[in-house]
């Protein structure tokens, strides 16, 4: 039997196209693409029709109205119709091109072969229905402060990487220079697909370690403590994680968080002091932010 995905597109004055990736991620879609149309962006999400009653779409489109009003733009046209898992698969993969980010990375979906003439690291990757292409603002900030770490700091060190999606993090880490990644994610979906980009970018199954769960589950992977902790998921989850993430941690781990709106950036900070991190750096593009922290302990990496 075919599985039946929706296909919502949403027409929209273009200051609204964070907040409505961050509506549709929120809604559970696994696949996002955006395209500029004329003056509006034209942007699609798709989730497994199982996840969402056409009531939970008509309810998607008036918050979507509200979030319009609420920011003083014209309301934007949503839509949504069924389409069968083959189209879904090549309905948003059309849309999705090789992508530079930070200084050294390019991102290059798995069906396009790269470019023989950049300098670049290459990430091949097929997010399957995983969250994680890049083209989130959140991932791309995760992405760029890897690159910075690795090319300030010391190579090596064991990542664990939270909420791995399609394991795009970890994957850019090791190819940046850790030694080692433990990926988890609640969703198997994400883990099959973790482990099959780690198979498309040649990394080794004993370098990249996935498994479904959390932060529990990374402490019986890896029980010794990881250098450092990437995690991308929305604020409300991470603030309940952070008080677990002292059972991974050593006395010099470092951090790096995202998935964070500007607004829930203070009450993850108060969090993380009260149980001994210390935020370095806030990254931010448009309404998201990244904090890049620390161990209490420690003044310097
Ligand atoms: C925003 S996506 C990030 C994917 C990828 N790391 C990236 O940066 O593009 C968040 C991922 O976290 C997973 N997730 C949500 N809650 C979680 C939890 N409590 N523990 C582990 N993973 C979780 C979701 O299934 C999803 O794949």
């Amino acid at each position: 039997m075919t599985n039946s995905w929706w296909e919502i597109k949403i027409s929209c004055d273009p200051t609204l196209e964070e907040l409505l990736f961050w509506r549709l991620d929120e809604f559970g879609c696994q696949g996002m693409v955006t395209e500029q149309k004329e003056e509006l962006r034209l942007i699609r999400g798709y989730l497994p029709q199982v996840r969402a009653h056409p009531l939970d779409l008509a309810a998607l489109s008036l918050w979507i109205e509200q979030d319009a009003v609420t920011m003083g733009v014209e309301e934007p046209k949503t839509s949504w119709h069924l389409i069968d898992e083959q189209d879904w698969a090549s309905s948003w993969k059309k849309y999705w091109h090789p992508q530079e980010i930070g200084d050294r990375l390019l991102v290059c979906p798995a069906w396009l072969s790269p470019p023989n003439d950049t300098e670049r690291v290459v990430l091949r990757l097929d997010p399957g229905v995983a969250f994680g292409t890049g083209v989130h603002p959140t991932t791309q900030l995760c992405l760029e402060s890897v690159e910075m770490r690795y090319s300030m700091g010391k190579k090596g060190g064991i990542i664990a990487d939270i909420g791995c999606g399609s394991g795009i993090l970890s994957i850019a880490a090791l190819l940046f220079g850790a030694e080692k990644a433990y990926a988890v994610d609640t969703d198997p979906l994400a883990v099959r697909a973790t482990r099959s980009n780690r198979q498309l970018n040649r990394v080794k199954s004993e370098q990249l370690l996935v498994e479904q769960g959390s932060v529990k589950r990374l402490a019986s992977m890896y029980p010794k403590g990881f250098d450092g902790i990437i995690c991308n998921i929305l604020a409300e989850v991470i603030l309940d994680l952070i008080p677990e993430f002292s059972a991974i941690a050593l006395p010099h781990t470092w951090g790096i968080l995202s998935g964070i709106l500007m607004e829930k950036a203070q009450p993850i900070a108060d969090s993380l002091e009260k149980h001994g991190w210390k935020v370095g750096t806030l990254w931010r593009r448009k309404e998201w932010c990244c904090l890049n922290i620390r161990r209490q302990e420690l003044d310097d990496d």
